[in-house]
């Protein structure tokens, strides 16, 4: 236990913060005014995709001052790997669809799989019409083709992320910021 702890303390201690608390919360308000444009006549129902979309969601949410519904869906590629694999679907929400205008939240656009086969779910189910919305991009060119959030915070350079939603093996959802891990 005791080697797990300092090895993530290390971890955290080496890692470079790439967004601290107040670029995050200047980010998102600039997020949150863009979907009240689009969205605040449209009684939206907002899905956040667990696990990394529940910080971000939840900020986002505060920010929303209009009626609006929330459910979740939980998909995942990445388990506890630094590597995508297939998408497995863990829970799918309980709230009619059909016809609906949905906003999807996630904490990042990495390859884009998830935010493709989420969205492509969503059309499936009938759904009017889905937005996206992720805090981060990550900038490289191994991303699905066909999509991109409606809704982007902001870029990130191509290494691995912890913090605000984003998990290193599990751990540091909670930080504040964003970081990458040294030499990644
Ligand atoms: O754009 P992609 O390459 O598809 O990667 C992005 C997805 O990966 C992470 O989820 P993960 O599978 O790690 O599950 P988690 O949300 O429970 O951490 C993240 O929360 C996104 O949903
Ligand atoms: O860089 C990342 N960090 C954490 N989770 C992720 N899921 C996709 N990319 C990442």
């Amino acid at each position: 236990m005791n080697d797990k702890i300092n090895e993530l303390n290390t971890l955290l201690k080496e890692a470079d913060c790439l967004i601290n608390t107040e670029q995050l919360h200047s980010v998102l308000d600039i997020m949150a005014k863009q979907i009240t444009n689009d969205l605040s006549d449209k009684i939206p129902l907002v899905i956040c995709v667990m696990n990394g979309g529940l910080i971000p969601s939840a900020a986002l949410l505060e920010r929303l001052h209009f009626p609006l519904e929330l459910d979740y869906i939980h998909a995942t590629r990445y388990g506890m790997k630094t590597e995508g694999n297939t998408l497995k679907w863990l829970h799918y929400p309980q709230s009619e669809l059909n016809g609906r205008e949905i906003l999807v939240i996630d904490d990042i656009f990495d390859q884009g799989h998830t935010l493709e086969a989420i969205k492509e779910w969503f059309h499936d189910q009938g759904a009017k019409e889905v937005y996206t919305a992720t805090i981060v991009n990550k900038v490289h060119n191994r991303k699905v083709e066909n999509m991109r959030p409606d809704y982007i915070g902001i870029d990130v350079e191509d290494r691995f992320l912890f913090g605000y939603g984003m998990d290193y093996q599990g751990f540091f959802r909670n930080l504040p910021g964003i970081y990458a891990v040294k030499g990644s």
